[in-house]
């Protein structure tokens, strides 16, 4: 029997849940939340705090975190890798994948999503609802595609980055680390770390910091550190 344990019963983890659920793997769902009013979501138990995710892998062998904060997300999955779980991508059937992409674990991809031949998506990404992701294309891990963003051929990603909805991103251009793009801005050039940009085109608005204690090393492992032409080669 397969069971999914998803962090987060949020907006973002309804929607997790949903796309879980219409693929048809899984005979199971629960959540784990910190709201402790919350029991039953989507008519599925939340069975309790994001602290005790030890005491649910005996029952629940598979786990996703459905946290919208890029470098959050990407801590819970370390934790759930580290206790054992196996960490799914969620995929929703009216996605249309490409057979050459590769998406890893950890990712959720929603509905009306296309993902075009030889893209790479890396762990603990989100690809929102009807976003597209066009060929050759490398989003590293962490990564957060809102609704309805246009992403061309032979953009480059990095760890923790998030486009806002409505975003456009022209061909061949890399977007640093932890960036945010805000809504409905197109990016034409190359886009340094740690930045928000907005506007058409996109110009730096603000500088970010990274608010955690994890060092950038932690999001960006160097078997992500993908090269172009070993994309164009790789299929699933
Ligand atoms: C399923 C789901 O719902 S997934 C979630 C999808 N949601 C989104 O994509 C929302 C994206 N959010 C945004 O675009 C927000 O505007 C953010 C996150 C960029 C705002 O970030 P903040 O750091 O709070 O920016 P702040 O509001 O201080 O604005 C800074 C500057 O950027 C400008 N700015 C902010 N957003 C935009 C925008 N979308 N387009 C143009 N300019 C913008 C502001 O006007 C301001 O300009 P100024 O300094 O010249 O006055």
């Amino acid at each position: 029997m397969s069971k999914l344990l998803i962090l987060g019963a949020g907006g973002h983890g309804r929607v997790v849940a949903d796309a879980a659920l219409s693929t048809g793997n899984w005979d199971e769902i629960a959540f784990l939340d910190n709201n402790n009013e919350l029991n039953d979501v989507l008519g599925k138990a939340v069975v309790g705090g994001f602290e005790s995710y030890m005491d649910h892998r005996e029952d629940y062998s598979a786990a996703i975190v459905a946290i919208g904060n890029n470098v959050t997300r990407m801590i819970w999955l370390d934790r759930l890798e580290r206790a054992g779980y196996e960490i799914p991508s969620i995929i929703h059937p009216s996605s249309t994948i490409s057979r050459f992409s590769q998406i890893e674990r950890g990712s959720v991809i929603m509905a009306g999503v296309v993902v075009n031949a030889s893209a790479r998506v890396g762990k603990g990404c989100i690809l929102n609802t009807s976003s597209s992701i066009d060929h050759d294309c490398i989003l590293e891990n962490g990564v957060h595609i809102s609704p309805g963003v246009n992403v061309c051929g032979t953009v480059h990603v990095k760890s923790c980055s998030w486009l806002g909805v409505g975003s456009k991103v022209l061909n061949n251009v890399t977007i640093g680390f932890n960036v945010i793009v805000a809504a409905g801005t197109i990016v034409i050039k190359d886009i340094p770390d740690n930045v928000m940009v907005a506007g058409m085109p996109a110009k730096i608005k603000k500088n970010l910091e990274m608010k955690s204690d994890v060092g950038k090393d932690f999001f960006i492992p160097a078997s992500y550190e993908w090269e172009r032409n070993e994309v164009r080669t790789r299929s699933v």
